[in-house]
């Protein structure tokens, strides 16, 4: 319930008119449903009685002009409704979207992590998407169908009480026990359903992604089965959910149909008794007859309620209002770029801490490698500088670049995995220097050693990339993120072994331009090689057992015995 009240609530706060227009514009429909279908069935009633005795005068204005008018409000009605709840409807959830992808785009880098792959996007797309239920199919049908049924009742409560109450407390009874009935079946199966169809998405997408993987390793036929399980799983539920909806169905044409027989045998006795006419008898009948109709879409909204309640709760956390975004951390630290003091990093709570007490100092115009074993924890010291993850103790500092404004310095990151867009290697390159002139461009790829690859392509910069950079080589989509880089100039440097995947001439290349462009530069990097470490002032050295210390260029038989031991 709280669900269903968020999600409402939301969508009150964005379009109250459109709202409770679309409930105002329903009802006077279903109200225009009923009068026509009643004064037709009295106007009917009434002529046939008036041929049978004869009667040489009868007003046929009042009743044609009523059902002229309830049959254009019916079909204007019917065609402003859908217009104005499906626009408001559909407006909701685009601005919705919009505030989930801003909560997704503010959570932590740790928390992005944690979601597989398509997990978002789906939170995106198909959850989003299943929310229009609550308004369109659920609350709108219900709240108009009670009101029709009160007023229904307030009418006939003016021709013949009895009636009035016996049949619209039948109705009423039935819009009680149908949301409940078909609001509890729809929670459970509804997100099995949703669940289970989550399940064989992430399947179907790793079978996409692993498909190379499974095929050498004999498992593609287990993964398949896996997926089998899950539709025949979802098929099952589905026909839970029909069988259901067929009681469901049973339920509606009983209540109508009892409604109707009271109404009928209670509209009887009042015409013996002389109470009720002929028509009279009629036009309630058929206006029970036209009220009962109106339960009939309650009941598929209801089932689907599940599905809607899931995706409610899945995306409501992802809207959170986010957490102001803390000040930069900025400090006077002088001649120093960026100040490690005593971190400590575990990736949780429970696991032994990666790097520990770890303090030093960069200066502008300094460069410190990082070196050590695999796993040690060197990229993780780099997502820590960057930010992308936070230490759990200690702290680390920037420095307030007194030259530029008081400005944060840039920091430049390039890790081992490089993002690119599907974009033309233009765009991908002035991600972060969208005003760079077309000679800084042509320098970056110059230096960047990408100016042959590029001279090869048709259609040079503006060629259009694949998916994550499909068409480059790995070395190629690196060398893209080092002019990125370039480019952007940053004021220090984080670069996770910034000439793997290079051949040794473009590699020894790719080194005199960092030289170059680090000059005055913070400069950290992770690195194996030795042609790297050559760019070290200093060495930052992991070991084993979360230890670490740090080797100067003058130590020159430790540095020797570190740098030979590279590759
Ligand atoms: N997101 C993560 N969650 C949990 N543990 C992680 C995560 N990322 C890395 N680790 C673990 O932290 C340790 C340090 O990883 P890190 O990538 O920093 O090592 P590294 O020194 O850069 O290694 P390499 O030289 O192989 O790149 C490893 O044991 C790794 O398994």
């Amino acid at each position: 319930m709280k669900t269903i009240f968020a999600i409402l609530r939301l969508y009150w706060q964005h379009y109250p008119g459109w709202f409770m227009a679309g409930i105002g514009i329903a009802y006077v429909t279903a109200l225009a449903s009923i009068t026509l279908m009643a004064t037709a069935g009295w106007f009917l009633g009434a002529t046939a009685l008036a041929g049978v005795t004869g009667a040489v005068v009868f007003n046929t204005v009042y009743p044609g002009f009523l059902i002229r008018t309830a049959a254009l409000t019916r079909m204007a009605g019917k065609y402003a409704e859908r217009v104005i709840t499906h626009d408001a409807t559909f407006r909701f959830l685009a601005r919705l979207r919009l505030y989930v992808f801003d909560g997704i785009s503010q959570l932590p880098f740790r928390r992005l992590h944690d979601f597989r792959s398509g997990e978002l996007l789906a939170r995106l797309t198909a959850d989003i998407d299943a929310l229009d239920g609550i308004y369109l199919r659920v609350i709108l049908p219900l709240s108009t169908a009670v009101l029709t049924c009160l007023a229904l009742i307030f009418i006939l409560h003016g021709f013949n009480a009895p009636i009035a109450f016996a049949a619209g407390g039948i109705l009423l009874l039935a819009l009680i026990i149908l949301p409940i009935q078909a609001g509890k079946v729809g929670v459970r199966l509804g997100r099995r359903i949703a669940f289970t169809s989550e399940a064989l998405r992430l399947r179907y997408i790793d079978l996409l992604r692993g498909q190379m993987e499974l095929v050498m390793a004999g498992r593609i036929g287990d993964q398949v089965s896996s997926i089998t399980k899950a539709a025949s799983r979802i098929r099952d539920l589905q026909a839970e959910l029909a069988a259901h909806d067929l009681k469901g169905r049973a339920l509606i044409t009983l209540a109508g149909g009892a409604a109707l027989v009271v109404t009928l045998a209670m509209g009887a006795l009042a015409f013996e008794a002389g109470n009720l006419s002929g028509p009279m008898v009629l036009l309630a009948v058929l206006s029970v007859f036209a009220m009962a109709e109106l339960l009939v879409p309650i009941r598929r909204g209801l089932l689907d309620i599940g599905r809607v309640l899931y995706a409610g709760q899945r995306i409501l956390p992802l809207m959170a209002e986010p957490e102001p975004l803390p000040e930069p951390c900025l400090f006077d630290l002088g001649p120093v770029t960026l100040k490690v003091d005593d971190v400590r990093f575990a990736y949780s709570k429970q696991a032994a801490p990666i790097i520990n007490d770890l303090s030093f100092n960069l200066q502008s115009g300094e460069a410190i490698g990082i070196i050590g074993g695999s796993g040690a924890g060197k990229s993780t010291l780099l997502s820590l500088v960057a930010g992308l993850l936070d230490p759990q103790d200690g702290g680390i500092l920037l420095r307030y670049d007194t030259y530029q404004d008081g400005r944060k310095p840039r920091l430049g990151l390039l890790t081992q995995r490089t993002e690119l867009f599907r974009e033309s290697l233009r765009e991908n390159l002035i991600l972060g220097a969208p005003d760079a002139s077309s000679d800084e461009l042509d320098d970056a790829v110059e230096k960047a050693q990408l100016k042959r690859m590029i001279e090869r392509l048709p259609n040079g910069l503006e060629q259009i990339l694949g998916d994550e950079g499909l068409g480059l080589s790995g070395g190629e989509s690196r060398r893209m993120a080092l002019a990125r880089l370039l480019l952007y100039k940053p004021d220090l440097w984080l670069l996770d072994e910034m000439t793997e995947g290079l051949d040794k001439n473009t590699a020894q290349a790719v080194l005199e331009t960092l030289r170059e462009a680090t000059k005055n530069k913070a400069l950290l990097f992770v690195t194996h090689k030795q042609a790297e470490a050559e760019l070290a002032d200093k060495l930052l050295v992991f070991e084993d057992g979360q230890s670490w210390h740090i080797v100067e260029r003058d130590q020159t038989d430790e540095w020797d015995r570190l740098v030979d031991g590279l590759r």
